[in-house]
């Protein structure tokens, strides 16, 4: 692991990205490379390095003082990059395989220089397509359960954790989260996003104070439950896949926070691809949900009872007590999730893409009228599979 050295903050070049390439010692001086920005986030460049000659690659990730999706007016701190390059390597200390290598890291060029995964393809666009990824519940099942439970009271040693709870603070990314997931759907704010034709839907949500008591809650948790390490972020937009692997990238978001939330994002983002699907293939993610939920969950579970730590693992129902609650967190943050990503600052190309304004209105209702069942429901939804026949008997 290389630490470079201290200099000012400044936003890289394509030319200057070359040379901080080579002066990290990762290529040669005398190789012609190529190097493109292709961050299409909404926060970071996104530098590719290549040798043309043998197509090897790295990749330098740079934050900018801003939000690269607003611009200079929405200041966003560079501390990010540590955190995002830190949770990398903490989560690759459990999910070996399933993150990209991290090769070097710059604080103060906010710089984290990893591992090219060219070679797969982003999983949103990926499933957009339609492509198949036989893998990608299974290791994000492995990778909830390995990063979370170590990461968690149940793994640590108090000590160990609270000094990890204070390493990966992370105020500036969580109030983005507060503020985009938890808050400004549920209110008439400036920085919501949606059709006009989804008003009507849109004003329903800002005046059921049953369903926006049940989001504060959900909040709350956010605020408060500091149970694991999380990614913070985890939609298919931050997953790479093929047929054959599956890496988690960008936990810039990192923090500690309760369990579910990660697992809640990503069945969301799945659910996405139930509501733009039909038949066959929708069965195909119907599959992808289950799995997620019971690999994650009978990887905990074994995790616990080989390794947990805590004193009252063993007591009768405490473990069911602990991935019940999980669930249920998990269904509300996923319902959070569907609604902010379909009326709030920064959608999904899932539903955005739909050309055809009926069907892609249509999606909309079904993404907001399945959040909202999700939040208010998530006590009585007990298992994966009633998940699963709520969504077939919404689909119909
Ligand atoms: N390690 C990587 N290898 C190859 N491409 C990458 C890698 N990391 C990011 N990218 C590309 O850059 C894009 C934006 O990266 P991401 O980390 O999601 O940035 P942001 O934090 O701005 O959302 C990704 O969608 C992907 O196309
Ligand atoms: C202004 S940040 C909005 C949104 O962007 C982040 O996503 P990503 O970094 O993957 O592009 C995150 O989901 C934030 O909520």
């Amino acid at each position: 692991m290389t630490i470079a050295t201290k200099r000012q903050y400044e936003s890289l070049t394509e030319e200057q990205a070359i040379v901080y390439a080579k002066k990290l010692g990762l290529f040669s001086d005398e190789l012609e490379l190529e190097c493109s920005e292709i961050g299409d986030g909404n926060l970071n460049y996104v530098f590719r390095i290549r040798d043309p000659k043998n197509g090897k690659g790295i990749i330098i990730k740079q934050a900018l003082p801003y939000a690269k999706v607003v611009g200079e007016s929405w200041p966003l701190t560079l501390k990010r990059a540590k955190i995002e390059a830190s949770a990398l390597k903490k989560h690759g200390e459990f999910a070996a395989g399933l993150v990209p290598e991290v090769y070097a890291i710059d604080e103060e060029l906010a710089i984290t220089v990893m591992e090219d995964l060219s070679r797969l393809t982003i999983a949103r666009e990926g499933l957009i397509c339609l492509e198949s990824y036989p893998k990608l519940s299974t290791d994000i099942g492995e990778y909830l359960a390995q990063t979370l439970f170590h990461t968690s009271d149940f793994a640590l040693h108090p000590f160990e954790k609270k000094k990890l709870v204070s390493e990966f603070s992370n105020p500036e990314l969580c109030k983005i989260t507060e503020d985009l997931i938890f808050t400004d759907p549920f209110f008439d704010y400036e920085t919501n996003d949606f059709e006009s034709s989804l008003r009507v839907d849109v004003e329903a949500i800002w005046s059921n104070e049953l369903l926006k008591l049940e989001v504060a809650k959900l909040k709350k948790s956010f605020l408060t439950e500091a149970e694991a390490l999380l990614h913070g972020d985890l939609h298919t937009g931050s997953i790479f896949a093929s047929e054959m692997e599956t890496k988690v990238i960008d936990p810039e978001f990192a923090f500690y926070g309760p369990i579910g939330f990660d697992v809640g994002l990503f069945l969301a983002n799945l659910i996405f691809q139930t509501i733009t699907r039909e038949g066959e293939s929708r069965v195909v993610i119907f599959e992808h949900i289950e799995k997620t939920w019971e690999v994650f969950s009978s990887k905990f579970s074994e995790l616990w009872k080989k390794e947990a730590v805590e004193s009252y693992k063993d007591t009768k129902g405490f473990e069911t007590y602990v991935l019940d609650k999980i669930f249920q967190d998990a269904i509300g943050f996923a319902g959070c999730e569907l609604i902010r990503r379909t009326i709030g600052l920064a959608h999904v190309k899932d539903l955005d893409r739909i050309v055809d304004e009926e069907q892609r209105i249509l999606a909309k209702k079904q993404a907001l009228q399945i959040g909202e069942l999700f939040i208010l429901n998530r006590k009585e939804i007990s298992s994966i599979q009633s998940v699963i026949e709520l969504l077939e008997e919404l689909q119909k």
